[in-house]
């Protein structure tokens, strides 16, 4: 049985949940189907970081396309659902059964997303104004040129632009500029939430600590929510307050960014964060994890991790462990669950005598 493992402090705070969810990339004659996401239970909470990690080829894009229709063929969502709750409280939405046309309702005006090249998201033959113009008034009409020209001046200088880029084409701007203006026009119908897949990957570091301090300045100002999709687990230490942690196409964990950060529980979890120490902490040694990522053809019995984990006993290549409920975490781990399952063993002998 699988467990949701970000349960809400209350319904209303929940904005999206992925329940159950499978994606599958359908093989031809020659090739089987390769399942990317397995099992996905997650909870997006109105107004929070949620932040998604994991090595190369661990499935969060495929996630993140799924979760937000953006998939393309030979993907598929084979099960599951994906519920966006418009108005805290509301019914929800499965986005999952939406056609395009539906789906259009919620593009930009409640969910957009910020991808890795701004150059694959922005026409290069269309000045950014008519850019902003587009998506500003597909979603109001009666808007006119005054006010589009000031709203995308207004978006532009949110994120450290000057309104005369409105004239450029994307071409013309610094790749730091460009990704700037991405976020900006992500924000031009004041979404609940902004989907961002490693948005500063492209960018050198200097502009990646500007840009992600302009998306958490605007964050607390505008109070959407982020789910934010990286490798690299030392930005979201940063910045999240909650992590999810993507092994071999599930979640093996998700915590707070405190525990992620300093308790981690899953073994895998913890070799990332020995790989990827805090930016702000003092320069360690890193440690990498050894071996690779496994082939999602080819799985490992158990738990998928186990060929790398140094802590695995006979179980871990026999059995799948689930998502479990720790102290201060959820994680799918068979001897972090033994030794929570003994230290409640032990307080209630204790509390007995
Ligand atoms: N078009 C496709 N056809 C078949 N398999 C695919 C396709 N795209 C991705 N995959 C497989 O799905 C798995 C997950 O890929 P995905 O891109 O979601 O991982 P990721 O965690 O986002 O990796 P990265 O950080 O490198 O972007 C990989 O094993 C990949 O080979």
């Amino acid at each position: 049985m699988s467990i949701t493992p970000t349960p809400p402090s209350t319904a209303e705070d929940v904005l999206l949940e992925i329940r159950d969810l499978d994606v599958l990339y359908l093989g031809t004659e020659d090739s089987a189907n390769v399942k990317a996401c397995s099992d996905i239970n997650l909870a997006v909470r109105r107004g929070e970081i949620l932040g998604i990690a994991g090595e190369s080829a661990s499935g969060k894009s495929t996630l993140l396309n799924a979760m937000t229709r953006l998939q393309q063929a030979p993907a598929v969502t084979s099960r599951g659902s994906v519920i966006f709750h418009e108005h805290p409280g509301a019914d929800g939405v499965d986005l999952v059964g939406c056609d395009d046309r539906a789906m259009q309702r919620f593009r930009w005006s409640d969910i957009s997303i910020v991808m890795q090249s701004a150059m694959a998201c922005l026409n290069p033959v269309i000045r950014l104004r008519d850019q902003f113009f587009d998506v500003l008034r597909a979603h109001d009409r009666s808007l006119g040129r005054a006010r589009l020209q000031d709203r995308a001046a207004e978006l532009l200088q949110m994120v450290g632009i000057m309104p005369d880029a409105l004239n450029k084409y994307p071409h013309e701007l610094s790749g730091g500029m460009r990704q700037r203006a991405l976020i900006a026009l992500s924000l031009a119908c004041d979404p609940d939430l902004i989907v961002m897949d490693e948005p500063t990957t492209a960018v050198d570091v200097v502009m990646q600590r500007q840009i992600l301090n302009q998306i958490l300045r605007l964050q607390q100002e505008l109070g959407f929510a982020v789910v934010f999709v990286t490798h690299d687990l030392s930005l979201l230490l940063e910045m999240a307050d909650r992590i999810a942690i993507m092994y071999g196409g599930r979640i093996v964990e998700v915590a707070d960014g405190s525990t992620i950060s300093e308790n981690p529980q899953h073994p895998y979890t913890r070799g990332l964060r020995e790989a990827f120490p805090s930016l702000v902490s003092e320069r360690g040694k890193r440690h990498g994890i050894p071996g690779s990522p496994p082939d999602l053809r080819r799985l490992p019995s158990g738990c998928a991790f186990n060929p790398r984990c140094t802590e695995a006993i006979e179980l871990c290549s026999q059995v799948r462990p689930e998502l479990t409920v720790l102290p201060d975490s959820i994680a799918a781990c068979h001897v972090r669950r033994m030794e929570a399952d003994d230290i409640a063993a032990h307080t209630i002998l204790e509390e007995a005598r």
